[in-house]
C-alpha cells in the first residue's frame, strides 16, 4: 500500500553496504543499471537516481506499485517502499502523516518508524515519531479509536529525512537480497526440466553471477517437453535479468546416452554426471565462465549421495556450485513457486529415464572408469563445442 500521491521508490541495498566506498560505488551503479533495464522490460515509466548510498525510482502514482515490484525482483535489493516526497520542513511532514492517515488507516494498531540522516536538522526522530503520531491520532479520532503499539503495529508510518527531502511510506517490500547481477563472474548454470536447477540458478544470480545455460538433450530420454519445460524456467529467470544475455546452450547428449544406457547399469548416472561436468567445463573454457551450478542436493537422488558427488566432482577442475546441497524438497518447491520456475506438470522424462533399476550408491572412482566408455570425456567435450546456442 503507497500513499496518496507516491511518487518515488526508496531502495534499500544490503551486503552492497559492506563492501569498501569505491566497490560499493560500483556495485550501486550496477544496481542502478539493472534497475533501470527491470522498468523498461516491464515498460514502467520512471527515472532512477542514484542518491545518497541508495537509488530512488521517480515516477508517479500510477505507476508506483509496479515500479517497487520490479525494484524487488532486482538482486541486490533488501526491501523497497513506495513513498511520497515532501520537504524537510517539520510540519510539512507532520501535516503529510496526518493527511495519509485520514487516506490510508482505517482501524487496528499503528506506530511511526521515523528517521533523520542529517543530523543538522532541527529536530530529532523522536519529535518527528511524537508529534507525527499525535497528528495521525488526531487525523482519525473521529472515526474510530487509534491505538499505539511500537512493537507489532497493523500499521507503520515510515518516515526517512534526507539532507532537503523527505519520504513517508507504509510499507517495505522485501526484495531478494544479495548483489547486483553482474558483481561476480559467468557461471555455467546446467538446467533441466525439474524444479531444483532453476532455482540453484537463481541462487547464483541472487549473489551476482549472471548464468549461461546449458541444457544437455537426452536424445530420447529427453524429448520435446522436457527440453521445453527447461527453457520456459530459463524464460522465467531472464524475466530477473532482461539486460543479461540468457539465450541457452543446447549441448548433444542423444547418443552418448543411449550409449550408456547398452553399456552401463550401476554406475550408468554417474558417468552421466561426469558428462554433464566435463560438457559444462569445455563450454565454461568457450565463453569464460568460472564455475558450474546444478540444482543437486545432498541425498536427493542415488546419484547425489556424499560418496557419489565426490566421485563425479573429480572430472572437473571447476568448482561446481550447488546451493541447494543441503535444502529439502519441499523448501525448494516453495521457493521454485515464489521465483516463477516452478511447474507441477510431471512429464516422465530426462535423468529419471534414463536411470538403472539399481543404482549405485557408493561408488569409487577406479572400478567406475573402468566400466564407462573410453571415450566419454572425449564425447562430452566434443558435445559442448558443438553446442547450439538456442532462444529459450
Ligand atoms: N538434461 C539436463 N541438462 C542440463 N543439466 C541437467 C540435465 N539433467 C540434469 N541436469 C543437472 O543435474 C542436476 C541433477 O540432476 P537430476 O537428475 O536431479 O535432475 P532433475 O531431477 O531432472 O532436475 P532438477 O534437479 O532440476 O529438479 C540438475 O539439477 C541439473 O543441474
Amino acid at each position: 500500500m503507497h500513499p496518496p500521491g507516491a511518487d518515488v521508490v526508496l531502495i534499500r541495498h544490503g551486503d552492497v553496504n559492506t563492501k569498501s566506498n569505491t566497490v560499493k560505488r560500483y556495485m550501486e551503479g550496477l544496481l542502478a543499471e539493472n534497475l533501470e533495464a527491470l522498468l523498461a522490460d516491464r515498460s514502467i515509466p520512471g527515472d532512477v537516481e542514484q542518491r545518497w548510498n541508495r537509488p530512488l525510482i521517480h515516477t508517479t502514482e500510477e505507476h508506483v506499485e509496479a515500479a517497487t515490484a520490479a525494484a524487488t525482483d532486482a538482486f541486490g535489493v533488501v526491501s523497497a517502499s513506495p513513498a511520497l516526497t515532501t520537504s524537510t520542513e517539520f510540519d510539512r511532514i507532520v501535516e503529510a502523516l496526518a493527511e495519509i492517515a485520514r487516506r490510508r488507516y482505517d482501524g487496528g494498531t499503528f506506530a511511526v518508524d521515523a528517521r533523520r540522516a542529517d543530523k543538522r536538522l532541527p529536530y530529532d526522530s523522536e519529535d518527528l515519531a511524537r508529534e507525527g503520531g499525535q497528528a495521525i491520532w488526531d487525523a482519525v479520532e473521529g472515526e474510530f479509536e487509534p491505538e499505539v503499539d511500537l512493537d507489532d503495529p497493523d500499521l507503520t508510518f515510515g518516515v526517512e529525512v534526507r539532507e532537503d527531502l523527505a519520504f513517508l511510506y507504509l510499507e517495505s517490500v522485501p526484495g531478494p537480497g544479495g548483489l547486483p547481477l553482474g558483481a561476480q563472474e559467468h557461471v555455467i548454470a546446467m538446467v533441466s526440466g525439474g524444479i531444483d536447477s532453476p532455482v540453484a540458478a537463481y541462487e547464483m544470480m541472487k549473489r551476482g553471477s549472471p548464468i549461461v545455460p546449458a541444457y544437455v538433450d537426452l536424445g530420447d530420454y529427453g524429448g520435446v517437453d522436457h527440453e521445453a519445460r527447461a527453457m520456459e524456467t530459463v524464460r522465467t529467470l531472464s524475466r530477473y535479468a532482461p539486460n543479461f544475455d540468457t539465450q541457452v546452450y543446447r549441448i548433444p547428449g542423444g547418443e552418448t546416452v543411449d550409449l550408456l544406457v547398452r553399456e552401463m547399469e550401476e554406475g550408468r548416472m554417474l558417468s552421466l554426471r561426469r558428462f554433464f561436468y566435463r560438457a559444462a567445463e569445455t563450454l565454461a573454457e568457450l565463453v569464460d565462465a568460472h564455475g558450474i551450478v546444478t540444482g543437486e542436493a545432498v541425498g536427493q537422488k542415488s546419484s547425489q549421495t556424499v560418496q557419489n558427488l565426490g566421485v563425479t566432482s573429480r572430472v572437473t577442475d571447476l568448482p561446481i556450485h550447488r546451493p541447494l546441497l543441503t535444502r529439502d524438497k519441499q523448501e525448494i518447491t516453495a521457493m521454485a513457486r515464489e521465483i516463477g520456475t516452478y511447474t507441477d506438470s510431471t512429464i516422465d522424462a530426462g535423468c529419471n529415464r534414463v536411470a538403472p533399476d539399481r543404482a549405485e550408491t557408493n561408488a569409487r572412482l577406479e572400478p567406475l572408469l573402468a566400466a564407462e566408455p573410453d571415450d566419454l570425456l572425449e564425447r562430452a567435450e566434443e558435445a559442448a563445442r558443438n553446442a547450439e546456442l538456442v532462444e529459450p
